[in-house]
């Protein structure tokens, strides 16, 4: 059974305190937080004041994906506002194994987001010290886009890579997944599923999150 973890980027921001109220009583593991800088990607969506708020409410794991430039400038103020596992873009850190370092010392779980052309080989170097991947199955920057059907092959060998090396490491899919292309992730090899619009477009986000759970 996959960890579902819910896009908050795609909940109504005028009612964020109902929607975290949802996934607290849905099925969903984790509330996914998609934090741009409209440098790194060309929207801009919250930073930290957002980030605490729906932490107010939010009664699991906080999974904060940073697509901003030199993440490691904002670690502690991430963890201050309720970051469990917080994610930086390969493509952003010059100095990745240092930025993953500086994460767990704050006692965070260090996630690294890949974006779609970038080769799954160029983490070959710090598998071990990476908790989560971050897959993208789209290109960063907004949600409700189309699911780039490569990403399987990606996952199958990243899959191959951590099980080789006997890491732990979680493989997490975020960008375009619905229950139609679910169940080919999780053969493939993923662990955790982000679905935003197809959650809170849904006629009952809660059912719908169900739905992906059952998978
Ligand atoms: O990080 C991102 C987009 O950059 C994602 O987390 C999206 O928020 C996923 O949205 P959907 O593709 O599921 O609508
Ligand atoms: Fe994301």
């Amino acid at each position: 059974m996959a960890i579902i973890a819910p896009s908050v980027l795609a909940a109504d921001f005028a009612n964020l305190q109902r929607d975290s109220e949802m996934l607290n009583r849905s099925e969903a593991d984790w509330f996914h937080i998609d934090v741009m800088d409209g440098v790194f990607v060309p929207n801009i969506s919250f930073g930290m004041p957002v980030i605490k708020a729906i932490k107010k409410h939010a009664k699991k794991t906080m999974d904060v994906h940073l697509m901003i430039v030199q993440p490691e400038r904002y670690i502690k103020e991430f963890k201050a506002v309720g970051a469990d596992i917080l994610t930086v873009h390969y493509e952003a850190s010059t100095h990745l194994h240092r930025t993953l370092q500086a994460i767990k010392a704050e006692g965070m779980q260090a996630g690294v987001a890949l974006n779609p052309h970038t080769n799954v080989n160029v983490l070959e170097d710090t598998i071990e010290d990476i908790d989560l991947v971050c897959m993208m199955s789209v290109n960063p920057g907004f949600g409700g886009q189309k699911f780039i059907e490569r990403t399987y092959e990606k996952v199958r060998q990243l899959r191959k890579m951590i099980d080789d090396r006997g890491a732990s490491t979680k493989i997490e899919i975020d960008g375009g997944v619905t229950t139609a292309n679910a169940k080919q992730l999780i053969e493939a090899g993923a662990d955790v599923l982000v679905a935003g619009s197809f959650v809170f477009n849904s006629e009952d986000p809660e059912a719908t999150i169900a739905e992906l759970k059952a998978i």
